[in-house]
């Protein structure tokens, strides 16, 4: 099978000279489809900054990241951000939803972006907030809704435009310990059910029990991988 998203032997580095800081250190990775991989390590110790990367937000400063076969360095600014757009979907800590919308029209953006006719957007955003547990909820704007349901609809935005991998930075690390355990039991089942592919950056054990894929970073370098059943 081919990789979703391949990174070739890249590194990060901030700073230069006495303040050189290698956030990421020759790190070669492949994601494969319907993988729910976990990037765990300490504090500082590069997850971010690989998913970013692997996420095209952010470019190495040695070797190459490969999304979808394709080298990031061979695409124009507006090819990588149409790549992103359709093909990769974001979940942040802090929800990082557009306050002034409600549920359904943050939601509908990236397909309003897409060209998506309005008809079929509207479809999509009803069914996908119905399968987050927000049906009923889709006229609510951000503050409006608990953090819990906020994330939801982080999660239903990043799904409803159909991308190749969810990429999820700490998705549980504002909410509380049950609201977090729900939210993750609804992605791992769309993991399960509709092979979806996730790459979590995270601290959290529940995300870690849940991966099928454990990728050890300390220092910018991968320190071990564990495959899972
Ligand atoms: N913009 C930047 N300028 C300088 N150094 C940076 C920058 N971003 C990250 N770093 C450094 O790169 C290293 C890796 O940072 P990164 O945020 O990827 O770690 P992390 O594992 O995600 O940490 P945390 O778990 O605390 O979020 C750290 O030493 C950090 O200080």
């Amino acid at each position: 099978m081919n990789p979703v998203i391949e990174t070739r032997q890249a590194s990060r580095h901030y700073g230069e000279g006495d303040t050189l800081v290698k956030a990421l250190d020759e790190v070669s990775l492949q994601i494969q489809p319907g993988e729910f991989t976990a990037i765990v390590g300490p504090s500082g110790s590069g997850k971010s900054t690989l998913l970013q990367l692997v996420g095209g937000l952010d470019i190495p400063s040695e070797g190459s990241i490969h999304l979808s076969g394709k080298a990031i360095s061979q695409m124009s600014g507006r090819e990588l951000s149409d790549f992103r757009r359709d093909h990769i979907g974001f979940i942040f800590q802090a929800y990082n939803l557009i306050p002034v919308l409600t549920a359904a029209e943050n939601c509908e953006y990236i397909m309003l972006l897409q060209g998506i006719a309005e008809k079929e957007r509207r479809e999509r955003v009803r069914a996908m907030l119905e399968r987050v547990g927000l049906g009923g909820k889709e006229n609510r704007r951000p503050n409006q809704l608990s953090g819990g349901q906020q994330q939801r609809v982080a999660v239903a935005r990043a799904m409803v435009s159909q991308p190749d991998i969810i990429l999820a930075d700490e998705p549980t690390a504002n909410l509380d310990s049950q609201t977090g355990a729900d939210l993750l039991d609804m992605m791992h089942e769309l993991n399960r059910k509709e092979g979806m592919t996730f790459v979590f950056s995270t601290h959290d054990p529940m995300i870690m029990e849940r991966a099928t894929r454990l990728v050890h970073l300390r220092d910018g370098r991968i320190e071990q991988e564990e495959h899972r059943a």
